[in-house]
């Protein structure tokens, strides 16, 4: 795919995607009685700043209702901030829509871009004209995609016969013709099973990998997260909670490890004041732990007092992790 041109130029590396204290305030409307109205705001992005280097794949993730839609419809130009300052590859999103669709891909997992009774390669040819693609550059990168995501056999079917999984490669292809610098997925793999969300999450590492296409990917399963992204944002009521790296996640979450020692025979819990019990199963037990110590010292002491066979260390569920970070944020709310 080539390389980006204009108005990219004048974005930093360093802030190829920015917000400075974006915010996105709704009024709703709502009735509370017989002919009386009450309007509420609705602060579903409330003071956010980030940004994102040039070839960066970031995960961005939240609870129902965080923000993470309405931030990513503030990048693509759809919805204009009611405040704050927002640049996309060195464009104002809201005020440059046009220009900005040239640099930008979006995938929404719940909706299509395709059209749904033609044949998906009319859908590629429709975008081909409409993004006005060189016709080289159309034929490329439609190969290149066709071949990545497995479309060979399907481009002569109708969208609406497609599966799920086919139907979300056939919009990121679409997504990707007209060699957009910037993909924002939101939710590439829901509803997909695990063939079909391996081989997606296979072409977004190869895309980002070889052409260097920045990433804001937002999900609800974590090992999309966990396969594809060194650094991860967290949202909650339009907050950001945490921008860093998974490992960094585990670390503000309080995560715990588990070790699971087998004994050799059944023995009532073990008792240690590094570690807690959690379960036992026959000669079987659980033990807690914290993620940020190691190991080895714990294990030399159940090897020295009991009679240890064999042991695992299992890694957090990133899953704990984050729904636990939510409901800390919940209860010190409430307080
Ligand atoms: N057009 C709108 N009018 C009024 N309120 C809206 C509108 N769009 C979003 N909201 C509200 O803004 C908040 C954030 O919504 P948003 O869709 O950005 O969340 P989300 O993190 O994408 O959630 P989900 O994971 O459920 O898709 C919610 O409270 C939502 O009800």
């Amino acid at each position: 795919m080539a390389a980006p041109e204009e108005a990219s130029e004048a974005a930093s590396e360093d802030g190829f995607i920015r917000l400075d204290g974006v915010e996105k305030v709704f009024d709703v409307r709502r009735k509370t009685g017989f002919m009386r109205r009450e309007t509420r705001e609705v602060r579903a992005v409330d003071g956010i700043s980030f940004s994102v280097r040039r070839g960066e794949m970031v995960g961005y993730i939240g609870p129902n209702g965080a923000g993470k839609s309405t931030t990513i419809k503030m990048l693509t130009g759809i919805l204009t901030p009611s405040g704050g300052r927002l640049r996309v590859a060195g464009l104002d999103p809201a005020r440059e829509r046009t220009r900005l669709a040239r640099h930008i891909g979006v995938v929404f997992g719940q909706r299509t871009t395709l059209w749904w009774d033609l044949p998906l390669i009319d859908s590629y040819r429709l975008m081909h004209r409409m993004y006005r693609i060189p016709d080289a550059r159309f034929k490329e990168n439609l190969e290149r995609c066709v071949e990545l995501l497995d479309l060979g056999e399907l481009l002569s079917v109708p969208v609406r016969q497609l599966s799920l999984g086919q139907r979300m490669r056939g919009d990121i292809a679409a997504a990707l013709l007209h060699d957009p610098e910037v993909l924002y997925l939101d939710e590439p793999t829901i509803g997909l099973d695990v063939v079909s969300k391996a081989k997606v999450r296979g072409f977004l590492r190869e895309l980002n990998a070889t052409v260097g296409t920045t990433v804001l990917l937002t999900t609800h399963d974590l090992t999309d997260i966990e396969q594809l992204c060194r650094r991860v944002m967290v949202i909650d009521h339009g907050r950001l909670m945490y921008d860093g790296g998974l490992a960094g996640l585990h670390e503000v979450g309080e995560s715990e490890r588990t070790l699971v020692v087998d004994l050799e025979r059944e023995h009532p819990p073990i008792e240690l004041e590094s570690a807690r019990t959690v379960r036992v199963d026959g000669p079987r037990q659980w033990l807690m732990f914290p993620a940020t110590a190691s190991a080895a010292p714990l294990v030399a002491r159940i090897a020295d007092q009991y009679p240890l066979v064999d042991l695992s260390v299992r890694e957090p569920d990133i899953e704990a992790v984050i729904a636990r970070m939510y409901t800390e944020r919940r209860v010190g709310e409430g307080g």
